[in-house]
């Protein structure tokens, strides 16, 4: 080993918990460390800088080191027009997070995401947050005393101290429709109010301590599912045998509570047919005769017309008729047999290629369907 990575520091921003449990660590085994608090980002992010800079590795410290030197450059300026009322959880005039007004901030491009916020949303909500830290927020009075009254208001006492977006603006605070993840109701936003109502979609495919996260946030909760369909992931056996892939929705499923949603919309009697035999026992039904008799019409361009010359079975496919709405190709005589790959994958070219054949006929037809 060098001796510069022998000497390397190792520097972690860290909750009370953590420091008390690492202070015990290194108390026991008579170990050196240095407690290095940074006011400023209430944790030792400068330091975390520092050493990561040297392996080359992108940091949050750097990429606000980076925004700060953008801020002189007025990146982050806000025009404030001062005959407006100012908000009290964006301190600016007017309230820049306001649908109206967020052309004021949400188009800058200048600022190149951190890799790990280059998703649309991420992005462009990160650059709010941190336009609000080079503003003073964080310090203002005004913001500390929505702090303590959030944090009095959150039964729940999430880690707060570390989290700088627990005072929503009221604008978002008042949206009527938010939608999210089930992981995702420990935001700010999910603890600071209540909704009406929470609806979970795919209920049954959720665990159960996921799904019952959302519904805290909410007076009422609707469970969306098909527990004929696959029920949760639970790779350890042990834990499906002791039921953790029982879904709520599945727990709580009962004629008193459930109600059904027997008419789809999605597929011809032909291949409802086959979920109606193979599933829903026959319950299923159309919603409408369109439902009930649709068919893919094709018209064959002269580049399908070669196509089918050269593959007659494609042909024979396609043929727009109601029996063969739901085709099973039998690969066993062609043959297509599986491969294995080492990492452990399974693949089958000639099946690959069968479908790759079908699209293409698909894409080169005239149709609108
Ligand atoms: N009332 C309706 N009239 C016409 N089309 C509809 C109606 N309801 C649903 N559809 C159509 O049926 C299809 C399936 O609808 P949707 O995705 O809402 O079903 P779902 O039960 O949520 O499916 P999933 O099993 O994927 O959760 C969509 O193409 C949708 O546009």
């Amino acid at each position: 080993m060098e001796e510069s990575e022998i000497h390397q520091k190792i520097v972690l921003n860290l909750s009370e918990v953590q420091i008390e449990t690492i202070r015990n660590l290194f108390g026991f085994y008579n170990w050196d460390f240095d407690d290095q608090l940074d006011q400023n980002f209430g944790g030792n992010l400068q330091n975390v800088g520092k050493v990561t800079e040297e392996k080359g590795v992108q940091t949050d410290y750097q990429t606000l080191q980076d925004e700060s030197r953008e801020v002189q450059n007025n990146v982050f300026f806000v025009e404030q027009i001062e005959e407006e009322e100012e908000c009290r959880y964006c301190l600016c005039r007017p309230c820049i997070t306001d649908e109206r007004n967020r052309q004021m901030w949400w188009e800058t491009t200048s600022v190149p995401p951190h890799s790990r916020n280059r998703f649309f949303r991420k992005d462009k909500f990160k650059r709010f947050w941190t336009m609000l830290l080079h503003r003073g927020a964080w310090s203002d009075e005004r913001y500390l005393a929505a702090k303590s009254e959030a944090m009095r208001l959150d039964g729940r006492q999430t880690s707060y101290e570390l989290h700088r977006r627990d005072i929503m603006p009221k604008c978002v605070l008042s949206l009527k429709i938010v939608a999210t993840t089930s992981l995702g109701t420990n935001h700010p936003l999910f603890t600071q109010r209540k909704f009406d109502i929470c609806i979970v979609d795919e209920a049954s495919q959720v665990l159960q301590p996921a799904c019952l996260g959302p519904l805290f946030s909410a007076h009422k909760f609707v469970l969306v599912g098909d527990p004929k369909q696959l029920p949760p992931v639970v790779q350890c056996k042990e834990a499906r045998n002791l039921g953790m892939d029982e879904s709520l929705f599945s727990r709580l499923d009962d004629s008193g509570a459930t109600y059904e949603l027997n008419l789809q919309y999605r597929m011809n009697s032909e291949i409802m047919s086959l979920s109606n035999k193979l599933v829903y026992n026959g319950a299923l039904q159309c919603g409408s005769d369109k439902v009930a008799n649709g068919q893919l019409h094709l018209s064959p361009s002269d580049q399908t017309e070669k196509i089918y010359k050269d593959k007659p079975w494609i042909k024979d496919l396609f043929i727009s008729e109601p029996y063969k709405a739901a085709i099973l190709l039998d690969t066993d005589k062609v043959p297509a047999p599986e491969e294995r790959e080492p990492s452990g994958l399974i693949k089958n070219v000639t099946e690959a290629k069968i479908v790759y054949h079908l699209v293409q006929t698909l894409i080169k037809n005239e149709t609108n369907d």
